[in-house]
């Protein structure tokens, strides 16, 4: 099990500084879509320059020209690229196919996809390196998360690994552990704690626990 870190409400250089605090403590940086419509891919480019030993992921939730989309964050540096399950089959098809020239993985985003199961085993006969339950920032505005949603794709994917985003805080990262995706994505819930380094760290040794079981 791995722990990513989302930034999503951060410039490049708020970007940089919670990075530098809590890189020791994360496997993946996510640079979240605010931030790319904001800055570009330039931000990828420069945490990926500023922290080579991180993997990045760019949260550009593709919707169209996958193939296209995936070249231009992968000259970026990005290393993991997200996908929307609501999209067409040859938009993820694309993106996957460039992904295996460019040596990049991707993430395809469950968000607002209604038959879950059913299209996470579409999903993961595409070839996809990532499936992810997701409540959005919509979602959790009106109480919802995804656990139930994870177990629902851990009873269907068999060859990509399984990943849970949205409003996850130390406090229901138990629960979500217990589900075992092999990917937790945290954004708030340690970006917007007092002490992010204690935060992160307290997560990633929970993650990493669960993992040695
Ligand atoms: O993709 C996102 C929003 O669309 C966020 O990055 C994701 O939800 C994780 O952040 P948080 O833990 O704050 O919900």
């Amino acid at each position: 099990m791995e722990l990513q870190l989302a930034l999503d409400l951060v410039d490049i250089p708020g970007a940089k500084q919670v990075v530098a605090e809590v890189a020791e403590y994360i496997d993946i940086v996510e640079i979240g879509t605010p931030v790319v419509i904001n800055e570009g891919l330039r931000a990828v480019k420069e945490i990926k320059e500023a922290f080579p030993s991180l993997r990045v992921l760019a949260d550009l939730k593709i919707m169209d020209a996958g193939g296209y989309e995936v070249m231009k964050a992968s000259e970026a540096g990005a290393d993991i690229i997200t996908v929307l399950g609501v999209s067409d089959d040859s938009t993820i098809k694309g993106a996957v196919e460039e992904a295996r020239k460019q040596n990049k993985k991707i993430m395809v985003d469950m968000i607002n996809v209604k038959d879950i199961e059913g299209r996470a085993k579409e999903i993961d006969a595409l070839g996809v390196d990532y499936i992810c339950v997701h409540s959005g920032y919509d979602h959790q505005a009106e109480g919802k998360n995804s656990f139930e949603e994870l177990m629902a794709i851990k009873r269907v994917v068999q060859r990509a690994k399984t990943a849970i985003a949205g409003g996850i805080k130390l406090s229901t990262l138990p629960e979500v552990i217990k589900a075992n995706p092999d990917l937790v994505i945290v954004g708030g819930g340690i970006t917007g704690h007092q002490d992010k380094k204690a935060a992160a760290s307290e997560m990633m040794k929970m993650v990493k626990q669960a993992a040695a079981v």
